[in-house]
């Protein structure tokens, strides 16, 4: 069967009184992001498609792939969830959940949808029993308890590795194959027994407030950096770099240094954005603080957008950005790849769209990947010639502390 003549069924099967902080206690998402607009969180997988990467989607659109749909919901609400690989050759991953709840920060109500695959195969003993459950949140089954760390202490990071890393870096800057590339190291720690990963969410959550959490296969995190927001046939970016403790914030906007490597990638989502419409906006940089650590951020916005674009093409002319693999990107990615191997979803993206293709898609970093009884932590630095490569090193270990310290600091986590 040809993947285009799936017809996926939606209708709303509830409303209900319900924060996310609740929900994230209660219930085990398969996907979950909380973006610019609202959040959704996805229960099961009615429909995956695996099939095209960021590569091919640069030479054709895998929109005419995707199901049918026949709805009892508001357009504009998120109904496909992406998550992307680094990678641009791998393959990234469209579903479409089982049910899916959606919300907003300022209200409190959250909507349930359910999807099948045929108007007949609603599985109602399913949906009661969600149903159900969410009925039992109303009442208030709240955890409002003290928690104990969630991880243990974080094992070093290997700065022998970072070492040759770096040299092999400036090398390659050196000898002029590369300006950018973005170096990533990870490290570990062992999770308590009372790690919940719901647990987990609502700290990232509370201690990175300006960022976007997200749960995926197996990782968790909370991004700070929007690679894409389409709506309306208007797009907009914000991308980052250059990283300082919050205190030492402003020595950003004088840093040659960092405002090269934040106009690599400015430059490059534009072009980017440039093949698609010629009225390009960039708009002037800001200071953007993301928990403990601050970065440059600049908004990019693309205007009058043909109705036709998704918001996979737009992700297929920008990412992955400089931000997260280097300039000259084929070069950065290839360097990276042969240092690190291959990241997986660290460095790729998270997203949602409706069923226009409108949505939105986040940089998958400030994450972590659970491996069992550890959490894998992972974090990159941009690397350019005039970089240093213990300061480097430290903008890692900022990096990284900012996810392991909500998660292993001994936390009152209350209701307001
Ligand atoms: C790669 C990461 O962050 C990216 C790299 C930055 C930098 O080079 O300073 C800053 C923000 C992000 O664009 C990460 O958090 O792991």
């Amino acid at each position: 069967m040809k993947l285009s003549s799936i017809e996926i069924y939606r209708k709303q099967i509830g409303v209900f009184h319900a924060t996310l902080e609740d929900l994230l206690l209660a219930i085990d998402p398969t996907f979950f992001l909380e973006g610019r607009s609202g959040w959704v969180m996805g229960i099961g997988e009615i429909f995956v498609f695996h099939g095209a990467s960021l590569s091919n989607i640069r030479e054709a659109s895998p929109s005419n792939a995707l199901p049918k749909i026949h709805s009892e919901v508001e357009r504009g609400t998120p109904l496909y969830l992406i998550s992307a690989p680094f990678e641009p050759h791998s393959p990234l991953k469209i579903s479409i959940p089982e049910f899916a709840i959606t919300g907003s920060d300022n209200q409190d109500t959250v909507a349930v949808v359910a999807h099948c695959r045929q108007d007949s195969d609603f599985n109602y003993r399913r949906q009661q029993a969600l149903l159900d459950s969410l009925e039992q949140l109303q009442i208030g089954a709240m955890d409002r308890l003290n928690y104990p760390p969630l991880v243990e202490d974080l094992h070093r990071l290997d700065s022998i590795a970072w070492s040759d890393r770096f040299d092999r870096a400036a090398e390659a800057i050196q000898n002029g194959t590369i300006d950018k590339v973005v170096l990533s190291l990870t490290t570990t720690a062992t999770k308590t027994p009372a790690y919940k990963k719901g647990k987990a969410m609502l700290r990232l959550r509370k201690s990175l407030p300006t960022s976007h959490l997200f749960a995926t296969d197996s990782y968790i995190g909370a991004s700070p950096e929007l690679l894409v927001d389409l709506k309306n046939s208007v797009a907009i970016s914000k991308p980052l770099a250059g990283t300082r403790e919050t205190q030492r914030r402003g020595e950003l906007s004088s840093s040659t240094k960092d405002l090269r490597e934040h106009d690599i990638v400015v430059q490059s989502i534009s072009a980017g954005l440039l093949s698609h419409t010629n009225k390009v906006k960039v708009l002037a940089k800001e200071l953007f603080d993301a928990g403990p650590i601050s970065h440059i951020a600049t908004e990019i916005q693309a205007l009058d957008l043909s109705p036709e674009l998704g918001l996979l093409d737009l992700l297929g002319s920008i990412a992955p950005t400089p931000a997260i693999a280097g300039y000259p990107s084929d070069e950065a990615i290839e360097l990276i790849k042969s240092l690190e191997g291959e990241r997986g979803l660290f460095g790729g993206f998270v997203g949602f769209m409706d069923d226009t293709l409108d949505g939105e898609a986040y940089l998958a970093i400030r994450s972590v990947r659970d491996l069992g009884s550890d959490l894998l932590f992972q974090a990159g630095v941009g690397v350019i010639s005039s970089s240093e490569k213990d300061q480097e090193f430290h903008e890692i270990e900022h990096k990284i502390h900012a996810v392991h310290h909500p998660l292993h600091e001994s936390l009152a986590l209350t209701h307001e």
